[in-house]
């Protein structure tokens, strides 16, 4: 695996690194709705990302040839504060049919994972996705330790699964290959701890042990965004 393809070294503020990757990202997502007539997308919740959400809602897009889909989705009303839904709606001009929720609605996960995933299956693969990542180098709500995430067992996954990490509430999530597929793959982080994360995860090469590597394993080599 190469070193870390950095889009943007460090010494540069969250604001300026949100920015470039929202310019970048419209840039790609008015191509695909250029090329093939609408682009579908998925962003990351937490914490880092609503900067950059923000900027991207303020971009010229067609916005009505775009669904917008979050990574992964804590299982909680899509009005309640720890909603990635919430975040992601304050910030994004979508289309009344232009996102497309990851939420369980009271049902049990697994039956909602797999309703979600037929849903979603004709927007895949995704245009674009930009995913975050936790210190410990999980991505979406893909968690080290996951046996779902190794070589042999995650090509039998549905598009969304399930995830009951320790001490969280539970989530919905994309699994590993749509967003490894993605044709446009952007990851944003923030601060020396993560981008050490990073460098120590892809030398290992091992997506249980750090579910990162899945964005760097095949496709295109995923774009770095990393904040100081
Ligand atoms: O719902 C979520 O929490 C995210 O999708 C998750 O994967 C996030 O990207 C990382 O946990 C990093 O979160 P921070 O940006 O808050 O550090």
């Amino acid at each position: 695996m190469n070193a870390i393809p950095v889009t943007l070294a460090g010494a540069t503020t969250l604001t300026r690194v949100s920015e470039r990757l929202a310019a970048d990202l419209a840039a790609i997502l008015r191509q695909a709705v250029g090329e093939r007539g609408h682009a579908s997308l998925a962003v990351p919740g937490g914490t880092t990302p609503r900067e950059f959400l923000t900027a991207l809602g303020r971009c010229d897009l067609p916005w009505p040839q775009i669904t917008v889909m979050p990574t992964d989705e804590r299982d909680v009303a899509p009005d309640d504060m720890r909603s990635n839904e919430r975040m992601i709606r304050e910030c994004l001009p979508l289309a009344s049919d232009g996102y497309a929720p990851l939420r369980a609605d009271g049902r049990p996960l697994e039956d909602a994972a797999m309703e979600l995933g037929n849903r979603l299956a004709p927007l895949l693969p995704l245009d674009a996705v930009v995913v975050g990542m936790g210190a410990d180098t999980h991505i979406a709500s893909l968690f080290p330790g996951d046996p779902r995430l190794g070589r042999n067992e995650r090509g039998a996954l549905p598009p969304v699964v399930p995830s009951y990490p320790a001490g969280l509430e539970p989530r919905l999530s994309l699994a590993p290959s749509p967003l490894a597929a993605a044709r446009w793959k952007a990851l944003l982080i923030s601060g020396d701890e993560k981008r050490s994360a990073l460098t120590a995860a892809l030398e290992t090469k091992d997506p249980v042990a750090h579910p990162v590597c899945l964005l760097f394993e095949s496709g295109a080599s995923p774009r770095v965004y990393w904040a100081e």
